[in-house]
């Protein structure tokens, strides 16, 4: 596994490294002792899947707060998505920035998202899969979430959205948010 800083602090893109012979590949995508050894201490509580039909489908931008913030380990496990991710830390230098990365089932890359940090995808094919592995269960009552178009932050789409939830669109809007304290 090759760990890349992003340009937000915290937030990594991860290589796998995949056996490959005739009959295809095989990889290896978590191990908590590696996770360690780059000084992140992950330990899954809970491991998600996310099935999308159409492409132009967007999920997000979703986070849990404190104290039930959680950090999430993502594969693209089919299809091909462009992923983001928020910084919602209070504090951190790149609070309210967002980054996007392009995660496909056949780049056999993972991207680790830390506590305060909100994520969200939009598909870029039919069909296209997400696996989450989370470090916290998920707590309903803990959800938060920020609307793609929020004019306090920095996203920009590749594609308009054509497939989005009623609860996506309709998040309070950040003004003057300061940040959460992770
Ligand atoms: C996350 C979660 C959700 N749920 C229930 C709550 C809803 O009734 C239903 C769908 O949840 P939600 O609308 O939040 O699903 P997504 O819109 O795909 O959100 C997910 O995708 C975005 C991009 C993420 O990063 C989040 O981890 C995750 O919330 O499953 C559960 O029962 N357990 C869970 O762990």
């Amino acid at each position: 596994m090759k760990f890349t800083k992003t340009d937000i602090p915290g937030c990594f893109l991860i290589e796998l490294s995949a056996f490959r012979d005739e009959r295809g590949w095989f990889s290896r995508l978590f191990c908590q002792d590696t996770f360690l050894k780059e000084g992140i201490d992950f330990q899954v509580r809970q491991i998600n899947q996310s099935m999308n039909k159409e492409r132009h489908t967007f999920r997000g931008m979703h986070m849990q707060r404190p104290p039930f913030s959680e950090g999430k380990i993502v594969r693209c496990v089919s299809g091909a998505v462009q992923d983001f991710v928020l910084d919602l830390r209070l504090g951190s230098p790149t609070l309210l920035k967002t980054s996007s990365f392009h995660l496909s089932e056949n780049d056999e890359k993972l991207l680790y998202i830390p506590k305060g940090i909100a994520h969200g995808f939009l598909t870029l094919e039919e069909s296209s899969s997400l696996t989450y592995l989370h470090d916290t269960n998920y707590v309903p009552e803990a959800e938060f979430g920020v609307r793609f178009d929020d004019p306090a932050i920095d996203l920009i789409l590749p594609y308009a959205i054509r497939n989005i939830s009623e609860k996506d669109v309709s998040y309070p809007l950040l003004s003057d948010f300061k940040g959460f304290k992770i």
